[in-house]
């Protein structure tokens, strides 16, 4: 059933005719334009209607008929695509609701980047049509089993030969066997291979280069090339649909012009030339893909709270001391306190996700235009934004999991293949720790810049304001007052660089920048936590004082931004309160006005999962239904399980009966 069908009996109207808002304008507030609600609504239904698309048995299929499943969707999602000649957003779309990792996530949302961000024109001349038309499938090859988060740690070599013209790619130690790669295993034709590149005797280092590893005539691996999948993965469905495969070469030949040279060449005679620009751009794929991340993680994250929020909606448990019907559990400020912030939460991370991306597109836009003066900034942001909100949507569709009680543990409730399939994104792109040490250093090259007078830009501009805001106190008096936009936000800001100038400090102290660093590590992370819930608190706010027509929806946007920053005061109370950014008693108003506004966020919360306007199939969650009707969709459910195909189990006569028999017969004893 999808949302808002005809003939439903809907039984979350009610909660629904409690909305103090406008739910149509919301979706375009959630969605961006009233063009994005339209297309993702066509697309959405698209698939929903589609039964190839059917996906509620995916966690009962054994491994290989799930790939081969992923497989057909995959095939079939194209078809359409190419039939209906929709436009790249719209095949986007599509391939979003069919909701199904597979190789085509990494084909177009690595493997095509890479080219385009790293190749030269004759290159992306050459490859892109192909890669376009799916003539050949590619993935992105560069984690190895030694190596991932290391980088320039990778061993795979890739050594030029003058004499044929042509670099030899070889995998000389187990541990540079490339090792996760989407898409490898079984699917892919081609890769863009990460390996050290070898000229004249002398490495320099890590370099992209366009490999072949499957004959496009049968599939088979080419000659010198081992290809598998690696194996199994966390939770049922999940991210087993993908490929995730090993890659050795023993002294595979590729030609010299499949090395990505846009940004480094080698001649025909082997001189290596790298342009006049930053290596870093090599790792331009990660940056773009990153900035996806987030705004994949505010999808992730309103899906979870959709399901959890509905099914709260009409599920009743106790009731009044007097007697009378039962409480809806949502009602209980337990389950407010611990819902309504994830909800926030998605819509903090959807509002900064759109930033990040703006943000994103004008870089890219710089560095065509040979300007990397925000490089840095594109990195610290993406990096620091993908770790916190995966980590926290993680963590979120984990507790709706558990705001679902027992029947949020049965797969038919969504929530454990969602978090299962999640998870990852913690990991994948840079495993969170490591990428939150990254924007920790560049603040500590900030805070150590601060001294010559340098003034940060961009969003560490704030750390430019230190003789105030090393100093400044909070001015709430009473609850109300944290309702001020500047209150909050100058509280965020103190904290952040509070934080940053304290650890600073204490690395100067150790005897070495480096043993500093090491030391302090776990003190880095705290930091750079602190100074990206600045940027997301910033933006949400920066949002809300944008012109959004429709009624009241400004006003539940305000209620929502209030909520996330006042329930992370509320949860990092111990970092405002030991940088002397507030005193415990404004910890305890910003604490009693988060309670004020949970009971206005109450009547509007169906209404604000609504406006995700997810359809049913999209959810995938008998608990997260449009309708509320739960009750005969999770039993119908359970019948549909492999089983019950019999009233009696497969293994009775060889294990239940003897047993049973046995316990007979001591039983006459
Ligand atoms: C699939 C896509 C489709 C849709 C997306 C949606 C969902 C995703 C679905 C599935 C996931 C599927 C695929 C997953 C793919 C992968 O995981 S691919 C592999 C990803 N690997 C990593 O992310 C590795 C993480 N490691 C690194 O990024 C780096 O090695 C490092 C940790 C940053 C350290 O690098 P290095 O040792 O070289 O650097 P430092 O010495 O620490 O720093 C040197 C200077 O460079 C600056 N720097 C570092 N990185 C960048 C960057 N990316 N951009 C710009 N600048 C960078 C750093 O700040 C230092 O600067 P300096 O101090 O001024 O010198
Ligand atoms: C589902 C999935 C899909 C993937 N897809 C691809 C793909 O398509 N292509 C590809 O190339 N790769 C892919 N990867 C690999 C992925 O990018 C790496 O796993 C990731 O970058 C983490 O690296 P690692 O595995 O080496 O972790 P490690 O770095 O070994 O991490 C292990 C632990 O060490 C800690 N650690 C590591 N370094 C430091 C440090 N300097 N300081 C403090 N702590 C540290 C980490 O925090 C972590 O706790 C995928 C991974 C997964 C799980």
């Amino acid at each position: 059933m999808e949302a808002g069908g005809a003939g439903e009996v809907d039984h979350l109207a009610g909660e629904r005719a409690t909305a103090q808002f406008d739910v149509d304008h919301m979706k375009v507030a959630w969605a961006g334009s009233r063009h994005a609600v339209d297309v993702a609504d066509r697309m959405a239904r698209l698939v929903a209607s589609d039964p190839v698309f059917r996906k509620d048995n995916r966690t009962m299929l054994p491994r290989k008929e799930l790939f081969k499943d992923t497989l057909r969707k995959a095939a079939h999602a194209w078809k359409r695509i190419v039939e209906l000649r929709l436009t790249e957003e719209e095949a986007n779309l599509l391939r979003l609701y069919v909701d199904q990792p597979g190789y085509v996530d990494l084909h177009w949302g690595m493997f095509v980047p890479a080219i385009k961000g790293q190749g030269t024109e004759e290159q992306q001349k050459k490859w892109l049509p192909l890669a376009y038309k799916f003539q050949i499938i590619g993935c992105y090859a560069q984690t190895e089993l030694g190596h991932g988060s290391n980088v320039q740690g990778l061993e795979t070599t890739a050594t030029f030969d003058p004499k044929t013209d042509e670099f030899v790619m070889h995998s000389p130690t187990l541990t540079s066997s490339k090792w996760w790669p989407g898409g490898l295993g079984k699917a892919s034709t081609h890769a863009v291979v990460y390996a050290r590149l070898i000229t004249e005797g002398k490495d320099y280092g890590i370099h992209g280069f366009i490999v072949q590893l499957r004959s496009l005539e049968d599939h088979s691996p080419l000659p010198g090339v081992t290809l598998g999948d690696i194996g199994g993965k966390f939770g049922s469905g999940a991210y087993n649909s993908m490929d995730n495969g090993v890659l050795r070469f023993d002294h595979v030949r590729i030609p010299r012009d499949q090395m990505l040279m846009r940004l480094s060449q080698v001649t025909k005679e082997g001189k290596y030339v790298h342009s006049n620009v930053p290596k870093q751009l090599l790792y331009g794929t990660m940056v773009f893909v990153r900035q996806t991340i987030v705004a994949d993680a505010s999808k992730a994250l309103s899906r979870a709270t959709c399901i959890a929020v509905r099914y709260s909606a009409m599920r009743k448990q106790f009731g009044p001391q007097t007697g009378g019907p039962e409480t809806q559990v949502l009602n209980y400020k337990t389950q407010q306190s611990r819902l309504f912030p994830l909800l926030a939460s998605a819509y903090a991370f959807r509002f900064v996700g759109e930033w990040l991306k703006w943000l994103y597109t004008d870089v890219t836009h710089k560095l065509e235009a040979k300007d990397f003066s925000t490089l840095q900034e594109a990195h610290a942001c993406t990096a620091g934004l993908k770790a916190v909100t995966t980590s926290a949507t993680a963590d979120g569709i984990e507790e709706c999991r558990k705001l679902c009680g027992g029947h949020g543990y049965l797969n038919s409730s969504g929530l454990p293949e969602l978090f299962a399939t999640y998870v990852p994104a913690c990991t994948y792109e840079g495993d969170n720790v490591v990428l939150l040490l990254q924007v920790a250093r560049i603040l500590m090259k900030t805070v150590s810049q601060l001294a010559s007078g340098k003034q940060p830009v961009g969003t560490m501009a704030y750390m430019g304001n230190v003789q105030y805001l090393m100093q400044c106190k909070c001015g709430v008096n009473t609850a109300e007052d944290w309702l001020s936009p500047a209150a909050i936000r100058e509280v965020f800001e103190a904290r952040a660089l509070r934080m940053a100038v304290n650890c600073a400090q204490n690395i100067n102290r150790a005897p070495s920048q480096e043993e500093g660093l090491y030391e302090l590590s776990p003190d880095l992370l705290e930091v750079a936590v602190a100074h990206i819930q600045l940027i997301i608190v910033t933006k949400f706010i920066e949002k809300v004082e944008q012109d959004i027509p429709g009624e009241g929806v400004k006003e539940q946007l305000r209620n929502l931004c209030n909520v996330y920053a006042l329930y992370l005061v509320h949860k990092h109370l111990g970092d405002f309160l030991s940088t002397g950014c507030m005193t415990a008693r404004q910890g305890a108003l910003a604490n009693q006005q988060l309670g004020k506004l949970y009971a206005q966020l109450r009547p509007n919360a169906v209404a604000l999962v609504d406006a995700f306007n997810y359809t049913d199939h999209y959810l995938g969650s008998v608990l997260g239904r449009y309708d509320g009707n739960v009750y005969p969709a999770l039993y119908d459910e359970a019948w549909k399980d492999p089983l019950n195909d019999s009233p009696v189990p497969d293994g009775y006569r060889e294990h239940l009966r003897p047993l049973l028999k046995q316990q007979l017969k001591l039983s006459r004893l």
